[in-house]
């Protein structure tokens, strides 16, 4: 089966860049890519929660092609959450994207596997895109245990989640060992995962699902090795951190081909 994934470069900013920062970051994005770069590659921006309704403005004002997205997102709706931001908040952004159990929130809020499937579902429930993170730690990798552990977290973040939703799902493998380290795994190492991912999903829901959903790799991409990754057939594109705060970097990124 050939299906044809539009690759997707999505730079997760995490706590870095206020609004005023963020308007000028998009902006010097924007002048960047060209038509050409949109046509190929879809872009996106993951600010924090208060660079949002800023970016928004600039991308809906100025018509931009960049899409943008949360961090996170609550798994309730609304109610007494003190600090949280539900998905009726950032559809009203119009997000299209949700980052969904990122290491740093599993490992810094203690965000277990149950919280991860509930946050997929509140994403869904309010039309936004998940981008579920998954990956393994050092500690697994050195085991060699990096696709069981992977493909445990996917089962557990896609509990109840039916094909219809899955089918438009992000996944992005990010070995924790790999993110802000500058140590890249090999494209090889992207490639063993992250095919094991897709062909999770066609165990779970068939094969039509697994070629359209969309398999990141995520950690300590640059310009320089995105063209390597990318070469690998089950990888679609990359969960960018250090390298999107660096709008010629990630401009790169995006034009993998060109390179
Ligand atoms: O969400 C992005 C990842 O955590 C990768 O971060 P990094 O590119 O700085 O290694």
């Amino acid at each position: 089966m050939t299906t044809t994934r539009t690759p997707l470069m999505a730079g997760n900013w995490k706590m870095n860049l206020n609004h005023l920062e963020a308007i000028a970051h998009v902006q010097k994005l924007a002048f960047a890519l060209t038509d050409k770069d949109h046509d190929a590659v879809e872009v996106a921006v993951l600010p924090p929660f208060t660079d949002l309704r800023s970016v928004q403005t600039l991308v809906d004002g100025d018509r931009l092609r960049i899409k943008y997205g949360a961090q996170d997102i609550s798994q309730h709706d609304a109610g007494a959450y003190t600090g949280e931001v539900s998905g009726p908040m950032l559809a009203k952004l119009k997000c299209t994207y949700a980052a969904i159990g990122h290491s740093e929130r599993r490992q810094y809020h203690g965000e277990d596997e149950k919280i991860v499937n509930a946050k997929v579902e509140a994403a869904f429930r309010n039309g936004i895109v998940p981008i579920l993170c998954v990956g393994e730690g050092l500690d697994v990798r050195r085991a060699g245990e990096q696709v069981p552990f992977t493909l445990a977290q996917v089962d557990g973040a896609l509990e109840g989640v039916p094909a219809e939703q899955a089918a438009t799902i992000v996944i992005a493998y990010e070995p924790v060992w790999a993110i802000g380290t500058g140590e890249v795994a090999t494209p090889e190492d992207a490639q063993e995962v992250c095919g094991a991912i897709r062909a999770r999903l066609a165990e779970l829901y068939g094969q039509e699902v697994a070629q359209q959903v969309r398999v990141l790799y995520g950690g300590s991409v640059k310009g320089s090795n995105a063209p390597g990754i990318m070469a690998q057939p089950d990888v679609d594109g990359a969960l960018v951190g250090g390298a999107a705060l660096d709008a010629d970097d990630f401009v790169k990124i995006v034009r993998y081909r060109e390179q």
